[in-house]
């Protein structure tokens, strides 16, 4: 079906619910008719009973109305189950596309990462459930209480026309002065809840140097602005609700005042008068449950507009057709690249062709754009200028869930999540025990993990848990090996290695030469470089050098370890030799296979 490009799916979703709301507004019109039903007994007791005296037209009544209040306590029950319903269909039918978009908007702008859209969804959710909703489903049969109080008297129709308008521009004031407070308010809250989060996520660095004292003040300064704006807004609404209460009782008295003295002139029966001060207060009801529900209101439109702002900024992925498997050659054709969000670029031009197989150490100064380049090569971070190829196809030509058991990517700071171990290795999906079991083979973790109290299916939460660093990042390094990828991107693989590790790491990488898997390591040490087929050096974002480790030391007459840790003197060494070792070998060779 085609889809108008403007529609988010929040926007279709609350479409596809328009039968439901329809339903509950059709409910509605009956619950609003038989709100009719005491005011009118009341009426006929007063001016038929006790006239006439009859206790079977009293008997009669009564049980008339009481079947009638039945009716009415069943249609409200279904109402408020059909409205229930559509809340959680709602949320069904957006939440897993929300979740994505919110996820997606966190890899492209990783500084305004929030959980915040999922909180909209339940404000959203509960206001669309919620009492809130009811007023402005009652609100259209207004008129139909107003036309009984004309049929009863014209006085009585123009005095409560007169007070519904006085009630409604006190809920446009309301409105007025809350929506902008209120907008404040809630952003406020949204930045104060979020900089909670990510202080408790760096709980323990806080804590090991008493930083608690200056970063709770910038939470608190945060938090008052919010409490300030919040305790405006609500002080107005606040006035404003009461007022409208009070005015409506004041009212209500005043129309049996009014009553009284179209009696008194003998224009109206005493029933009429009790019956019409009633009528009136269920007509002015859903105004003043408005004003009294208003945050609620704001709070639910403030939460749609930034779903739908979220969700058309971040737009639903088209199907792609599925491409063969890759075999991993890669090609990054003159790529620049910047940090998502920023202007400025960390990788400036860079041009390299790898063969399916080929093992290429990266390494440069700090910030010399290492980890840009893992995350280029791996796609996360889109090339401003130029192509990134995998065996030929543009990276973002493959669907991520498509292309992501192709890919294995161990990162520098690495996270493991709330799961088993065997969870994390399968990388959530359907764990295939023979699968981890090999993954954590190839990254001879398997002997370590057995060792752990329920083995594999030992539980990891809060990004860990009991392990020790290294055991994260070998646990790590088996999640990026599951599925045998084609191509491997490991960002200082052995930073926190002892010996055994590191030889573990060592044996893995032969492994996955034999395997022909193509791998990318970043890393200082020297030991994992000699191993590789060539080495890329990085400086200031761009290729200074990419040979074989023997060309360079051939060249430069330092060992690897002068590469591996960058030192100036090799710096300004490699840079002299750049252009031959360039033109010679920053490609592979024509085959595209991988060297001997
Ligand atoms: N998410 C980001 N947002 C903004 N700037 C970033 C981001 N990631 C990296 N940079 C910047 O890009 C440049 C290169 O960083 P990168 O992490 O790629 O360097 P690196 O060579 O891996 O360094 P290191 O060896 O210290 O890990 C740095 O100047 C860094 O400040």
């Amino acid at each position: 079906m085609a889809r108008r490009s403007e529609e988010t799916d929040l926007q279709i979703a609350l479409k596809a619910c328009r039968g439901a709301f329809l339903s509950a507004a059709f409910f509605s019109m009956f619950i609003n008719l038989l709100m009719l039903v005491p005011p009118l007994y009341m009426l006929q007791v007063y001016d038929r009973v006790i006239t006439s005296r009859s206790q079977e037209t009293l008997l009669m009544l009564t049980l008339v109305v009481l079947f009638l209040f039945i009716v009415m306590g069943g249609l409200e029950f279904i109402r408020s189950r059909i409205l229930v319903r559509v809340g959680n269909r709602l949320d069904m039918q957006v939440n897993q596309r929300l979740y994505s978009a919110m996820f997606k908007k966190s890899v492209a702008m990783p500084g305004k990462a929030s959980a915040q859209p999922l909180n909209d969804l339940s404000s959203l959710r509960q206001f669309l459930t919620g009492n809130g909703l009811f007023a402005f489903f009652d609100a259209p049969w207004i008129p139909v209480y107003l036309g009984v109080l004309f049929l009863f008297h014209p006085w009585f129709g123009y005095f409560a026309l007169a007070a519904g308008v006085v009630l409604f521009l006190l809920a446009l004031l309301n409105e007025k002065s809350t929506k902008d407070l209120l907008a404040e308010a809630n952003s406020e809250h949204v930045q104060s809840q979020d900089l909670a989060n990510s202080n408790l996520r760096n709980a323990e660095v806080l804590h090991a140097m008493g930083m608690l004292p200056g970063i709770m003040g910038r939470w608190a300064a945060k938090h008052h602005e919010y409490l300030v704006h919040q305790s405006h807004a609500s002080d107005r609404a606040g006035t404003l609700t009461n007022l409208s209460k009070t005015l409506r009782l004041l009212f209500q008295s005043m129309i049996l005042g009014l009553g009284a003295y179209l009696v008194l002139e003998g224009s109206l029966t005493p029933g009429m008068m009790i019956a019409g001060s009633i009528i009136m207060g269920r007509a002015l009801a859903p105004i003043d449950q408005m004003i009294g529900g208003w945050k609620g209101f704001v709070g639910a439109r403030t939460a749609h507009g930034r779903l739908n702002d979220l969700l058309s900024l971040v737009p639903a992925e088209p199907q792609r057709m599925p491409l063969p498997a890759p075999s991993g050659r890669l090609a990054l054709e003159s790529v620049s690249a910047a940090p998502p969000g920023e202007r400025f670029v960390t990788l400036r031009g860079i041009d390299m062709t790898i063969g399916k197989g080929e093992h290429i150490g990266i390494v440069g100064p700090s910030a010399a754009g290492k980890s840009s380049l893992a995350r280029v090569i791996l796609g996360i971070w889109p090339a401003q200028v130029g192509h990134v190829r995998l065996d030929g196809a543009e990276i973002g030509q493959w669907s991520r869930e498509a292309l992501g058991p192709y890919l294995g990517y161990l990162p520098q700071d690495i996270e493991l999540f709330d799961g088993t171990i065997s969870e994390n290795i399968a990388r959530f999906g359907e764990v295939d025990p023979e699968k981890v079991v090999r993954a954590a083979r190839k990254a001879g973790v398997h002997e370590m993990i057995l060792r752990q109290p329920n083995g594999y299916d030992t539980y990891l939460s809060g990004g860990g848990g009991a392990l020790s660093c290294g055991q994260r990042q070998r646990i790590g390094l088996a999640r990026a090996l599951y599925g045998d990828p084609v191509l491997i991107v490991l960002d200082e693989p052995n930073a926190n290695l002892d010996d055994a590790g590191e030889h573990a790491l060592a044996e893995c990488m032969q492994r996955l030469k034999d395997d022909g898997t193509t791998v990318f390591v970043i890393s200082h040490r020297p030991a994992i470089l000699k191993r590789v087929d060539r080495i890329l050096v990085l400086k200031e974002g761009q290729i200074s050098l990419f040979a074989s480790p023997e060309e360079i030391a051939a060249q430069t007459g330092h060992p690897v370890r002068g590469i591996a840790s960058a030192n100036p003197a090799a710096g300004q060494k490699l840079a002299s030799i750049r252009p031959r070792a360039r033109g010679k070998t920053a490609t592979a060779p024509a085959s595209e296979e991988p060297k001997p």
